[in-house]
């Protein structure tokens, strides 16, 4: 019988490693010496030494041409969130992770991470220092949640040390960093519609905003500390910046940072919540004939007026796991890396020009077309 050469464990794949949580992974692999593989539906850039396999993780001939000579895989590819398109979202992160595990047990891959979501817990009410024990939302508030749920669990049950194929999910929240396409330019684009003026609730409810190289340290201390006799297999681990903020603290600091003003005024969080709703079924009930995507969605606005932070002391236990990046030190990195989206200043002018242009700025606001 021909036995299988184990691949070297420095020969690694990343199914998503065009995303950005992709990205930062596979910049930081290469750096630590790893030979990587990047699996996705879009290219976008490219790494010397770091080969690219454009493809649908969703169809195994194509994954398993790449996976065929690689030990350790890294899963962190899905529709965006902003998407919402629930049967996408069960064809990619339920179906396609299935999929994925077939295609790295038959290729004799040894080692599966998830990128999972702390928000698997989430279901639209205040979590204080949330533990992994947290059971999974009974009613997930979103489409793109429920499969996230989906999906860690169909991992962290294929964890087999019988077949040599060990998996274990990170679950990181609201990650953020250079090149991030979600969270500054939301942000930004909401505030030069000019309506970031509002904080939901009271505005002293805390959250974690983890930095994206902390999110990476987490993925490769996990892959490095998973092995068969490990408390990581089959386990999930949340990856935070453990210094839980406020939300409308960490948006006015970005906001600030880049030049815009930051929130002012309060409005109750159940008047928000429940005009997202009604928004939001005034959508769904439109959508065969238009497509309409709101800002203020339910998960959005429970996101911005709720506690949700979590314990990351598992992680600490396991796998050794501290921040590498300091929160303000990390906000500080992330405001420089966006220079295009700062606001224009206008140029130096007298008081009672920039009075008249500040004038017709606020008259063209309320001009009826
Ligand atoms: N960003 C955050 O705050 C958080 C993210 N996560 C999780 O982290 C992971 C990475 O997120 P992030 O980097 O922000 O997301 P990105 O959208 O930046 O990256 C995901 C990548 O996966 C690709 N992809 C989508 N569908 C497929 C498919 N069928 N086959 C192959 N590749 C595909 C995307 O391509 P394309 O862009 O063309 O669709 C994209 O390149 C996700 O699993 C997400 O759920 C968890 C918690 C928080
Ligand atoms: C902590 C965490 C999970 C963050 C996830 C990132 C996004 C969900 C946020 C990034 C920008 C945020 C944002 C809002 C909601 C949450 C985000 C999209 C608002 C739409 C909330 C309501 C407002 O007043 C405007 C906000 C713009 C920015």
């Amino acid at each position: 019988m021909a036995t299988r050469i184990r691949p070297s464990s420095k020969r690694c794949a990343v199914i998503g490693g065009s995303g950005f949580l992709g990205r930062h992974l596979v910049e930081r692999l290469v750096e630590k010496g790893y030979s990587v593989a990047v699996f996705d539906i879009s290219q976008r850039y490219q790494v010397p030494g770091v080969t690219f396999h454009q493809g649908d993780l969703c169809d195994k001939q194509a994954l398993l041409k790449v996976l065929k000579d690689v030990s350790l895989v890294f899963h962190c590819a899905s529709p965006s969130p902003a998407c919402d398109d629930r049967q996408l979202f069960w064809k990619v992160n339920v179906e396609g992770t299935r999929t994925v595990i077939q295609a790295c047990q038959e290729a004799g891959v040894q080692k599966l991470i998830l990128t999972s979501s702390a928000s698997v817990v989430f279901e639209g009410t205040d979590i204080k220092n949330g533990k992994e024990d947290l059971p999974y939302a009974k009613r997930p508030i979103d489409y793109y949640t429920e499969t996230k749920i989906h999906q860690e669990k169909v991992v962290l049950e294929a964890c087999s040390k019988e077949k040599d194929f060990l998996t274990v999910a990170i679950r990181p929240h609201g990650i953020f960093g250079p090149r991030d396409p979600q969270l500054v330019p939301i942000l930004v684009d909401t505030a030069r519609k000019g309506k970031m003026k509002f904080i939901i609730g009271d505005g002293t409810n805390l959250v974690d905003f983890t930095y994206v190289e902390n999110v990476v340290h987490g993925h490769i201390l996990a892959a490095e500390h998973l092995k068969a006799d490990s408390p990581l297999c089959g386990k999930a681990y949340h990856i935070t910046n453990d210094e839980p903020i406020r939300f409308w603290d960490f948006m006015s600091q970005v906001l600030i940072g880049l030049g815009y003003d930051a929130p002012r005024y309060h409005l109750p969080y159940s008047l928000v919540y429940g005009i997202a709703m009604l928004l939001w079924m005034i959508t769904c009930l439109l959508r065969p004939l238009v497509n309409i995507k709101p800002t203020f969605t339910p998960m959005r606005v429970a996101l911005a007026g709720t506690h949700h932070y979590y314990s990351c002391w598992r992680a600490k236990q396991d796998m050794g796991y501290q921040p590498v990046v300091k929160l303000q030190e990390a906000i500080a990195r992330t405001v420089a890396s966006y220079p295009h989206l700062r606001k224009e200043e206008l140029p130096f002018l007298g008081q009672s020009e920039a009075f008249c242009i500040s004038f017709g700025c606020v008259f063209s606001e309320i001009r009826v077309d």
